[in-house]
């Protein structure tokens, strides 16, 4: 069964989707996409045998699409989420699931209500081999009780449209997932600490800034986010456990040996190093849609990630420690 494929904004990621979904991925095709950049979506289409349709709602409501995966700009992913839950069709929605943690327990209500998942939330992280050593080795009690971590997220440059918050809500939020994740706890308290300006860094634009995340077992995560490095995109991410440490380093792709000298690339940027795994993302969620199972990422998770990165927004404008007050858990995502 080849499952027919939505896809809503073909701007970077959303190309690539595209891509991906129509000759990479197996058991997945796509039949239909929609950006308000007609020019782009019909180009996007045409490289994938799909029809660039009028409206989000058009993709949505397509007999001919059987899934959907949102890559339009986070503010208007609850509103096409909660269209795709009405039409009962299975949504892969790019990171945040919504830009507040009210939208997103919108969309927990209409999904519980339907009493199944058709939600997955594109954290593709988690499924990151090297993300998935370090989640083996806290998991299996390789390092013994995991205590702290420690988290480097680094982008070379960002657009002029970026803003302080937005490390928040746009990059921090995928440490916040994968702190969740790697210690299957929530987080309860945040706070972001100032440090001094890159020169480099546009005046509206805080960088580099230190996150602190508290966990509900008393763990405490640090979170270097530096959206302006210049050198290049550099994703760690460091546990350390009452025996031992587990490490995952910038993976690269390329050493260069000369002059009595051993460099390493670094990769571009999030296409670069991420690449191979959002594959592994769409596989994965093809494959269990096949079998009439949606897994990965909850709802769920999307509402506790945007609740802790509303937190250290709050945080960043106060400077004081915020703690995080999450609904009760439904029994959907338990
Ligand atoms: N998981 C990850 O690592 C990444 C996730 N993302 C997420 O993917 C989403 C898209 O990001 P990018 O592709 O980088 O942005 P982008 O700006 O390149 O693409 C967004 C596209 O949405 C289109 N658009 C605007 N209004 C629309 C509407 N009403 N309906 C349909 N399309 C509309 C734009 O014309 C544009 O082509 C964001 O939520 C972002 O956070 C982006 C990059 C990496
Ligand atoms: O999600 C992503 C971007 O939207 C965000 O802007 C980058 O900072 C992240 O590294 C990337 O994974």
């Amino acid at each position: 069964m080849t499952i027919k494929v939505g896809v809503i904004g073909t701007g970077n990621i959303g190309a690539d989707h595209v891509t991906r979904l129509s000759s990479q991925v197996v058991g997945s095709t796509v039949t239909a996409v929609f950006d308000v950049d007609t020019a782009r979506a019909e180009q996007v289409a045409a490289s994938a045998g799909a029809v660039a349709r009028g409206s989000a709602l058009e993709v949505i409501d397509d007999p001919g699409v059987d899934a959907v995966v949102i890559a339009s700009p986070g503010d208007l992913h609850a509103e096409q989420v909660l269209a795709c839950i009405a039409a009962q069709k299975p949504v892969l929605c790019e990171k945040p699931l919504a830009t507040t943690a009210t939208d997103c327990l919108k969309v927990i209500e209409a999904e519980v209500a339907t009493g199944r998942r058709w939600i997955q939330v594109g954290f593709m992280r988690r499924y990151d081999p090297g993300y998935k050593v370090v989640k083996d080795a806290v998991d299996d009690g390789t390092i013994g009780e995991a205590l702290l971590a420690h988290m480097i997220h680094r982008n070379a440059v960002v657009p002029d449209s970026f803003t302080s918050p937005m490390a928040m809500t746009d990059s921090v939020v995928h440490e916040i997932d994968v702190t969740r994740w790697l210690f299957g706890q929530e987080i309860v308290r945040t706070t972001v600490v100032p440090t001094k300006p890159s020169p480099l860094a546009a005046a509206h634009v805080r960088d580099p800034q230190i996150v602190l995340l508290e966990l509900a077992g008393g763990g405490v995560v640090t979170v270097e986010v530096f959206v302006n490095c210049q050198y290049g995109y550099d994703v760690r991410c460091e546990v350390v456990g009452s025996t031992g440490v587990v490490t995952l380093d910038n993976p690269s792709a390329n050493v260069l040996v000369r002059h009595g000298r051993r460099a390493q690339t670094v990769p571009a940027d999030w296409r670069v190093r991420f690449g191979a795994t959002y594959l592994t993302e769409l596989q994965e969620w093809i494959t269990g849609l096949r079998s009439g199972v949606v897994g990965g990422p909850s709802a769920w998770d999307g509402y506790a990630a945007t609740a802790v990165a509303e937190c250290a927004v709050a945080s960043l404008d106060s400077g004081a420690p915020v703690p995080v007050g999450l609904v009760e858990r439904p029994g959907l995502y338990v």
